[in-house]
């Protein structure tokens, strides 16, 4: 599906979009849901990740085909390994097999799991045959993606020893790994992380919950970045949202102060407001606490004609896509001049936009979201815009909502 954007024609003022569930948080509790099935959990994410998450813990013999879903073809692995009598393989898209799972694989096996692999060497498809794990400690590199770790911490209540893990190197995305230990702490289990070691207790029942998915900060950045693009004045209100939110990304409350943008919580909505222009050119900001929020960020940035160096982003290229390439290139595409190593993306400070570019997504949800805002300042068509669905299936019908005009080509 390609898709025209056009600005709206008066003011963005007022508008109110209730958000999906958290994929992060809502992945999490599908599967100690899973474990516990005595858990309820209200609000979950519409996503396609989460629906693959769904499906995929339901299976007990033959393939679970994850498509695009990182936390489920994480999380999945540390679950089927350690469910004996239950034999899969686990799949994705073609992009998943090239989303490096070995270190995962080698603590799993460390473990004494059974997994082989059935493509390449460390990535998916992975072949998995659940056994009773015992031992339970491990060390793990903990630089490359933190979805290992929660994967591991998920399924370590229901281990007979719990875990025991030693993160090796600099964390990264340790947001995400906080928010696990705090789902497994709200249904009684008790977890310890001190310096590089986190510990999860085994536990046999959990308590009888309902857990309310917070709405997805992921998804509220998009939205934060329509207003930093809009007129002093407009306002759009998001649910539902809090304050002591488990997810990383609502540093986007901090981090938008910087664009003009205000953040009023209002019991369980979120205000968003445009108070001023910006009076900087050039703005830095570190991510590898949020890695999801730095393609908006860029995008913000561009659309304000304002510079910026964005770092911690070493995550990016084993993503959907390797998202700062992919950035580089469609930035480039309508006027901007970047720079990017390995951790890092540079936005030169630029006046010029050319309109009416096709914006290529890469499979990459995120890549269409993130360039839609810059619809504020210039018409743009937007290549298989389907794609958001992987987080955020109404994602085109709430841009609609707020008067942007989205029409088929
Ligand atoms: O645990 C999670 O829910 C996630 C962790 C992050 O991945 P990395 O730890 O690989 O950076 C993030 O990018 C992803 O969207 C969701
Ligand atoms: C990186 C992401 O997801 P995942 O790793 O779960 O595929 C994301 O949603 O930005």
């Amino acid at each position: 599906m390609k898709l025209q954007l056009t600005a709206p024609q008066s003011n963005l003022l007022n508008s109110k979009i209730q958000i999906t569930g958290s994929k992060s948080e809502t992945n999490r509790l599908l599967l100690l849901q899973a474990l516990f099935p005595n858990l309820k959990i209200e609000n979950l994410s519409n996503s396609d990740d989460a629906q693959v998450m769904q499906k995929g813990l339901e299976v007990t013999n033959g393939t679970v085909d994850i498509h695009h879903a990182g936390t489920a073809m994480r999380f999945l692995t540390s679950f089927f390994a350690s469910q004996e009598g239950k034999e899969v393989v686990l799949t994705g898209s073609k992009r998943m097999k090239e989303r490096p799972i070995k270190v995962l694989v080698d603590a799993l096996k460390d473990l004494g799991a059974e997994i082989t692999y059935h493509g390449n060497e460390g990535y998916p498809p992975i072949k998995i045959k659940g056994k009773k794990l015992v031992k339970s400690t491990v060390n793990l590199p903990a630089n490359i993606s933190s979805q290992y770790i929660s994967s591991l911490l998920l399924t370590a209540p229901s281990l007979e020893n719990g875990i025991v893990i030693n993160l090796v190197g600099k964390i990264t995305s340790v947001p995400y790994i906080k928010m696990t230990l705090s789902l497994l702490n709200s249904i009684g289990i008790r977890t310890e992380f001190e310096g590089n070691q986190i510990k999860v207790y085994p536990k046999n029942s959990a308590k009888d919950e309902v857990l309310t998915v917070e709405s997805d900060w992921s998804a509220a950045s998009y939205f934060y970045s329509i207003v930093a693009l809009s007129e002093v004045g407009s306002e759009i209100k998001l649910s539902s949202y809090k304050k002591d939110s488990l997810q990383g990304d609502s540093v986007l409350s901090e981090i938008y102060k910087d664009f003009g943008v205000s953040t009023t919580f209002l019991n369980n909505t979120i205000k968003l407001t445009k108070e001023k222009d910006i009076s900087t050119d050039h703005i830095e900001v570190a991510l590898e606490n949020a890695p999801d929020i730095a393609q908006t960020i860029a995008v913000t940035c561009f659309g304000l004609s304002i510079g910026c160096h964005l770092t911690g982003l070493h995550t990016l290229p084993i993503k959907e896509t390797d998202r700062l390439a992919a950035m580089k290139t469609e930035l480039e595409k309508v006027g901007g001049s970047v720079a990017i190593t390995a951790e890092s993306l540079t936005l030169k400070q630029e006046n010029q936009m050319i309109p009416n570019v096709a914006i290529d997504t890469y499979n990459d949800h995120r890549m269409a979201m993130a360039f839609a805002p810059l619809v504020l300042k210039i018409p743009l068509k937007m290549n298989d815009a389907e794609v958001v669905s992987k987080s955020y299936p109404d994602f085109w019908s709430d841009m609609k909502h707020l008067g942007i005009q989205v029409k088929e080509l």
